[in-house]
């Protein structure tokens, strides 16, 4: 069953460039894709193509010069301005790209707790620490005081508590070590087991794999197919587009089959 609907989604920006003249720039274009619950998709491609735009049009952050066309469905209701502020950091979570969305003043234990919604916040904290393994003394620290891959833990540990039924995780993994990254996707796996939908946008394809039902490969602000996982396999022979296949022969793991060898 689909919770979230992507129907014909479009973003664009509207700039000024010389003087009062103004220009639009579409970053995402007639996108329509699905999250279904029980599954992780997984969102790859290449820098720039509007993976964060996707999920920041889904959560109702985007920029206020952003203009959009198309309909998002949660639970098969249309998501207008208020139902997504109604739903946000509720019922979808977001896992944010930049450890910028933090709240510089606020101890991180505080913004962790801040985000429960079941059970004693205070106890769901320490366990989701204990899980990514924070030290107790990280909770009363400030952002500032954490590094890169600490404060990533936290704002995994934040969606992980809150209960949501939908997690967008947007880059959820870089800095953090192997050990941390296998924890983080086996809590996603375990989190759509449980009935929820995930959507993990990810430059680490072989990763995402690992976890992911299907993948949709991004280009251009659009999505050139959706793929199940298992179609990413040897040469690539089972994806549809050629782009779809570069990447995959991309990996570095996959040079034995590149054409270009010998
Ligand atoms: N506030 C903005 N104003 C104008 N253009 C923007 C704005 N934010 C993003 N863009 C443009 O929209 C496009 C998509 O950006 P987006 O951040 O969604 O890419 P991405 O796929 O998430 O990339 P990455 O993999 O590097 O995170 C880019 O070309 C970017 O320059
Ligand atoms: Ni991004």
């Amino acid at each position: 069953m689909s919770i979230l609907e992507v129907d014909n989604l479009s973003v664009s920006f509207k700039q000024y460039t010389s003087g009062l003249r103004q220009h639009t720039q579409e970053v995402i274009s007639n996108l329509s894709m699905e999250l279904v619950s029980g599954e992780i998709l997984a969102v790859v491609g290449a820098s720039g193509s509007g993976k964060s735009l996707l999920a920041h049009a889904i959560l109702g952050i985007l920029p206020s010069n952003a203009q959009t066309s198309g309909k998002i469905r949660f639970d098969g209701e249309v998501l207008t301005t208020k139902l997504q502020e109604q739903l946000r950091g509720k019922e979808i979570a977001l896992v944010p790209q930049s450890v910028s969305f933090l709240d510089p003043l606020m101890r991180v234990g505080a913004q962790v707790r801040t985000s429960v919604r079941k059970g004693k916040a205070k106890e769901a904290q320490k366990k989701v620490f204990e899980r990514y393994h924070l030290k107790e003394e990280v909770e009363n620290m400030y952002p500032f005081q954490l590094s890169g891959g600490m404060a990533r833990r936290i704002l995994v540990s934040t969606a992980m508590v809150s209960g949501a039924r939908v997690i967008i995780a947007d880059e959820p993994t870089p800095g953090l070590d192997s050990v941390v990254i296998k924890e983080a996707l086996t809590n996603f796996r375990e989190f759509a087991d449980q009935g929820c939908a995930v959507m993990l946008i990810s430059h680490d394809i072989e990763s995402a794999l690992q976890v992911a039902d299907k993948v949709a490969v991004f280009y251009g602000g659009t999505v050139l197919e959706i793929a199940p996982a298992e179609n990413f396999e040897g040469n690539g022979d089972r994806l549809q587009h050629h782009y779809s296949k570069a990447l995959w022969r991309a990996l570095p793991q996959n040079d034995f089959t590149c054409e270009f060898k010998n």
